[in-house]
């Protein structure tokens, strides 16, 4: 595959409207407190792109993902999805740093839960729902163990999967990987990034890591001070893999961006 694989995979059109672009009107949170978190933010989200918060702690990014995600009122502006101008249930999802599973229920019964919060099919629609999607994160073996049997990269997969098996538009990830270890964050950057080049949910992700930044994004947005302070197009070929890491202009871009955070500072 060669170019961008949003647009050179095969799609049919009923695809192509499940698709969200997403656009951050004007955007400002301003909390009890008067602190402004977001600052009159811009931002555009094509639809099925991976696009990247970056910035120094306390920004403003998990409040803009918020916002996105609808759990964060703003004190002006709007965030417009398109197609539609509300996304329907299950068409965003969220996966936090922690994995959050419900520590009495298996991992088949954790990424089922959206499924039953939502009234979704009958018991057998979830059920094979949910074991396709715990496959897709090659966690079908584990299905039946609690998350006390099952290591933190595990956790986190069986994380993805549960934010996964509603088929999303739209995922929301707040800093997913930053628990872990450098290999393993590497192989979830992968995995989502098959994930995603499956799917092709339009994709916002918070990071603090440069370079998973660069293996992932599309676009990279670096916020200061509640404000995008520079939007940054990644140059980088698809398809993408950690072995990107290893080319000469990998480490050109991962500099500039470097240079945009230094700049920030
Ligand atoms: N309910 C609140 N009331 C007052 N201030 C808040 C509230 N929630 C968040 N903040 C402040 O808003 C700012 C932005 O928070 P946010 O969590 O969006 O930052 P962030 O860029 O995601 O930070 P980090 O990288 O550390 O996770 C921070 O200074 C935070 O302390």
């Amino acid at each position: 595959m060669s170019g961008n694989p949003a647009k050179s995979l095969k799609m049919n059109q009923a695809d192509d409207a499940a698709r969200f672009s997403i656009r951050c009107n004007d955007l400002s949170v301003q909390f009890a407190n008067n602190f402004v978190a977001v600052d009159h933010v811009q931002l555009d989200i094509e639809a099925g792109h991976i696009s990247v918060l970056i910035g120094p702690s306390g920004c403003g990014k998990t409040t803009i993902l918020r916002l996105i995600a609808g759990l964060q009122t703003p004190s002006t502006g709007n965030v417009d999805l398109r197609p539609n101008s509300t996304a329907g249930d299950g068409q965003i999802a969220f996966v936090f740093q922690q994995p959050s599973l419900l520590p009495w229920r298996t991992a088949m019964e954790n990424v089922i839960l959206p499924l039953e919060l939502l009234g979704r099919g009958d018991a057998k629609d979830r059920h094979n729902q949910a074991m396709q999607t715990l496959a897709s994160v090659d966690l079908a073996d584990s299905h039946d163990r609690l998350p006390h049997q099952l290591s933190g990269g595990m956790k986190m997969r069986v994380s993805l999967a549960r934010a996964l098996v509603t088929e999303p538009s739209v995922l929301l990830l707040d800093e997913p990987f930053a628990a872990l270890d450098d290999m393993l964050r590497s192989q979830l950057g992968e995995l989502l990034l098959r994930l995603w080049q499956e799917r092709l949910f339009t994709t916002v992700m918070v990071t603090h890591n440069i370079a998973e930044a660069c293996v992932m994004a599309h676009q990279i947005h670096v916020m200061r001070e509640g404000q995008i302070e520079q939007s940054i197009e990644n140059p980088l070929p698809w398809p993408r893999s950690e072995t990107l890491r290893r080319r000469p202009e990998f480490g050109d871009f991962y500099g500039r961006v470097g240079d945009a955070l230094r700049d920030d500072a």
